[in-house]
């Protein structure tokens, strides 16, 4: 994801996410910044306690004081830490339901160049980073900020000499320990790309696992998954190596401090120049400050790590979205034309409007061009068939009616509507698509055919399972509609998955319904099956199919060719055999194929013989 394209849209989810909190966050730091103070005060009151005794003074108030601040101090700490870590919890969950909200409405064109393991840890990972930025590690800064400053002051007001012998001392191991922050920082950025890299492509081998397994890779695979875990053991080594040097540094400073401090204050205690019980609050307050300077660096890492985090989440909130205006300078929707004439095929548009209609269609993914001036349309009933040779564009132009992708040129229109001013919502419903690769889902049966429709009555879900030829299946199944199924639909066969797709798609009550390939899995029965749905399907809307099979294309009352992404025909089977070379030679090879036996009687070459009848009033 790149920066440039996140400057195109808004910006600063995670600033607005934070503002929300402020209220937790004020109170969170408010009641910290209580307990810094009744730390701060702790060594003087032990000071007090100390020349009171020596002066035989009576001490219980002073030590039911102390003992009152002691657990002040642990109750506001524990209660600002549950403040900022509720905040946190807050704005990470409002991150992730928003972040994801727009990926699921993201551009699709945009989000096929980003890799899918980036998104997910951006989505996962990072924001939780950016929680423990902006609440743990900013309250650690500022709190142990405070005590820090507050306690220097403080020691400052016992012995100027003493604290500036404490500041050599520990500055020395403070620069120190700053120059192991730093490289901490930048071991841990690497070894969180390492380990990104490695998700990512276990994500990549786990999705394709059949193909892995069945080109013998497993080893190969392992190979580069060990050298991905080989790279995130060394960043993770070193890592490790400057967490454990951190400490250390920082305590060897205090211990020479320590030194230093006792055997000069002892020294002038012995002479009298600083009382013991000055010098006893002097070094708990160097006691005090150790811990906090040390979180405030290893805070001040953290926290840098989290912007970096909050900087790739707030780029993919900027991800752009597919129901943003048409770009500036778009032509305004077209008119519908009226006047347009009977479409080839000679099929009528109820209403006046053709269900679909490309109009003068360019598009291409990049700089590729895909489709050049495509323009046809679709009947409001009936079957209409897209033909073509692999690559010629034909699910590129399912992928135009559903607007995962924009036409570079031209216009697709739906229902007389030019479907680049309409939202989402207004058109994917009336579109019911059922995919090349079919879309089955973890899940049941029955959900898994309600995903578009989650209201369907049981009357509807069994009058589509019947349409879609699913009706033996379903009866089949251990638990009927309530089997479950796994991963990308597994338990059902590949044939049964595409007709489970398309009752999904047929509850939907679509205008159109899109079918790629629909046939492909099916045996020549089971063909035969859906094809009889098909045509009582098209009675009532209008069904575009995208089929390599002849015999399914033959029945359509208007068949689209498809070369190199331009209509080069249109027609009823009969007359581009008769008309069309190339749908003659795709005719013909479907026969060799061995379709000879399963074809409607048709002669190829261009004698009808007793072809069925469309089952369309077009
Ligand atoms: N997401 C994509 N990014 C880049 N190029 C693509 C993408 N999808 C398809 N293409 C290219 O666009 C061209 C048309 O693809 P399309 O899937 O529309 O063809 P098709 O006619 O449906 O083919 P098939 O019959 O094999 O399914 C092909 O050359 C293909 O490589």
């Amino acid at each position: 994801m790149t920066a440039a394209t996140a400057t195109a849209v808004p910006r600063g989810l995670v600033a607005g996410l934070t503002r929300d909190q402020r209220r937790l966050l004020a109170g969170g730091v408010l009641l910290g910044s209580a307990g810094v103070v009744s730390t701060l005060v702790q060594p003087k009151l032990v000071a007090r306690l100390i020349e009171a005794a020596g002066r035989h003074e009576p001490v219980a108030a002073l030590v039911a004081l102390l003992a009152v601040l002691f657990v002040a101090d642990a109750v506001l700490s524990a209660t600002q830490g549950c403040l900022i870590g509720r905040a946190g919890e807050n704005i990470v969950r409002e991150a992730r339901v928003r972040l994801s909200g727009r990926v699921l409405r993201a551009d699709l064109a945009y989000l096929d160049s980003q890799r899918q393991g980036d998104v997910h840890t951006r989505l996962v990972g990072d924001t939780a980073l950016m929680k423990i930025a902006l609440t743990q590690s900013l309250a650690q800064i500022l709190l142990n900020g405070l005590i820090v400053v507050g306690g220097t002051v403080m020691m400052a007001l016992i012995d100027v000499w003493l604290l500036l012998v404490t500041v050599g001392c520990l500055g020395v191991a403070s620069v120190a320990s700053v120059g192991v922050a730093r490289g901490l920082r930048k071991a841990a950025l690497v070894n969180r790309a390492d380990t990104g890299e490695f998700g990512a492509d276990l994500q990549r081998v786990l999705a394709a696992l059949p193909t892995v397994k069945a080109a013998g890779a497993e080893g190969r695979e392992e190979d580069r998954l060990a050298a991905l875990a080989d790279r995130v053991r060394r960043s993770g080594n070193r890592v490790t190596v400057l967490n454990a040097l951190f400490s250390p540094v920082l305590n060897v400073g205090l211990q020479v401090s320590l030194a230093a401090v006792m055997g000069i204050g002892m020294a002038r205690v012995a002479t009298g120049s600083l009382g013991v019980a000055d010098f006893t609050a002097f070094t708990m307050y160097l006691f005090y400050l150790v811990s906090p300077l040390v979180l405030v660096f290893l805070s001040v890492g953290t926290y840098q790590q989290g912007r970096a985090a909050v900087q790739r989440v707030d780029e993919l909130a900027g991800i752009p979205q597919e129901d943003a205006p048409p770009p500036r300078g778009a032509a305004a929707p077209a008119a519908p034309k009226d006047g347009d004439g009977p479409p080839a095929g000679g099929a009528v548009h109820e209403g006046g409007h053709p269900a679909v209609e490309f109009r003068d269609v360019g598009f291409g993914y990049g700089d590729r061009p895909v489709l050049e001036a495509v323009s046809f349309t679709v009947p409001r009933r009936g079957l209409t068939a897209l033909v073509g040779v692999s690559g010629a564009g034909k699910t590129t132009v399912f992928q135009l009616i559903e607007r995962f992708y924009r036409p570079g040129r031209g216009s697709v229109v739906l229902d007389g509507k030019d479907i680049a001013y309409l939202s989402p919502a207004e058109f994917r419903g009336r579109v019911g698509y059922v995919q090349q690769d079919s879309a089955a889902m973890r899940g049941t049966v029955r959900e898994n055919i309600v995903y578009a429709a989650p209201d369907a009555t049981e009357a509807d879900i069994a009058e589509a399972v019947e349409l879609a030829g699913l009706g033996d299946v379903v009866a089949a199944l251990p638990d009927g509609l309530d089997t479950r199924l796994g991963d990308q639909g597994t338990g059902l066969s590949g044939g049964q998955r595409q007709r489970l797709c398309v009752a999904r798609a047929l509850l939907q009550k679509p205008a159109v319904i899109l079918l790629d390939e629909a046939t492909a899995h099916l045996d020549s029965e089971a063909e035969a099956a859906l094809r009889d749905s098909l045509r009582r399907i098209a009675r009532r809307c209008a069904v575009v199919a995208i089929a390599h099979r002849i015999s399914t294309v033959a029945e359509a009352d208007r068949i689209v060719v498809l070369d190199g992404g331009r209509v080069r025909a249109v027609g009823t089977h009969r007359q581009l055999i008769r008309e069309d070379d190339l749908y003659r030679r795709l005719a013909a090879a479907q026969f060799a194929d061995g379709a000879r036996a399963a074809s409607p009687g048709e002669d190829v070459s261009g004698a009808p013989v007793a072809l069925p009848a469309a089952g369309v009033a077009g």
